[in-house]
């Protein structure tokens, strides 16, 4: 059995499949986190069915490293690979100058560590995910467990004064219960509704005792791929400052959403 994917589905499975352009024999890869990068891995899976493909992906959580061995990818982990060539992940928001929130999947601190390990990030998105200014989406911040009241509180308060439109923090849950990340720490969501300066508040957060690391990624993606659902993609390119319009080839891409809907 095989179904068509969702029209979400389907501009997310374009940007993917361009993304794994990118790609080459041999290349250490850092794999993302989230329904956008799970399109890319069972790319890269087929990429190493159909054509052989070799490389070695680095996982950015469980979700991943257990889809990945599914499709047939083989994983390390960082400590392993050390540095890597590429790494491609989603994004929750991006804008203009291709700054970004990530961790809407919890996984923002192993993606944070992978990306800033790769010589090259590229960001897969939708048009959904392109705003004039950061800060809809919000933020996730990750803290440790112990003392995360008090941590909440330092953040609420640091709050006060910074250019954004709205202050509430909420702990994440899951089921009801504290959304756990990989590490075992908890996230907070910062409601901000607009960031007016990121980069101020990325090192605002990160220098409260408690916080682990904060979703904003600045200055880590090299590219960031908007795909579409009609096929089409628009890839901004920040080193070579090109804003590029281009039709993907998604031929064979049956074979992916068939074995995902078996
Ligand atoms: O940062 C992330 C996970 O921590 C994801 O990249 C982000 O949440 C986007 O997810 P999706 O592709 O499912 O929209």
């Amino acid at each position: 059995m095989s179904a068509k994917p969702n029209p979400i589905d389907m501009a997310k499975y374009v940007s993917a499949r361009r993304a794994v352009d990118y790609v080459q024999d041999g290349m250490r890869v850092g794999l993302g986190t989230g329904s956008t990068a799970a399109w890319m891995v069972r790319c890269l899976g087929e990429m190493i069915r159909e054509d052989g493909l070799r490389i070695t992906g680095v996982p950015t959580s469980t979700r991943t490293a257990d889809l990945a061995r599914q499709c047939g990818v083989p994983v390390a982990t960082l400590e392993d690979a050390k540095w890597l060539d590429l790494t491609i992940d989603g994004a929750d928001e991006f804008d203009a100058d291709l700054n970004l929130i990530k961790g809407g999947g919890g996984a923002l601190l192993q993606e944070k560590i992978v990306a800033t390990a790769s010589d090259m990030t590229v960001i897969i998105t939708d048009p959904s995910k392109e705003v004039a200014s950061l800060g809809a989406f919000p933020l996730p911040v990750e803290v440790i467990p112990f003392g995360w009241q008090t941590t909440k509180a330092l953040i609420e308060e640091s709050l006060i004064g910074q250019d954004v439109d709205g202050r509430a923090v909420t702990l994440r849950l899951a089921s009801q219960l504290p959304f756990r990340t990989d590490e075992g720490n908890l996230i907070l969501d910062l409601h901000l509704r607009r960031i007016g300066n990121p980069r101020q508040l990325s090192l605002l957060l990160n220098q409260i005792p408690g916080v682990v690391e904060n979703g904003l990624f600045l200055d880590i993606a090299d590219v960031v791929i908007c795909g579409r659902q009609d096929g089409t993609v628009e890839v901004r390119d920040v080193n070579h400052g090109t804003v590029t319009e281009e039709t993907v080839d998604i031929s064979g891409g049956e074979n992916i959403f068939g074995s995902i809907a078996d």
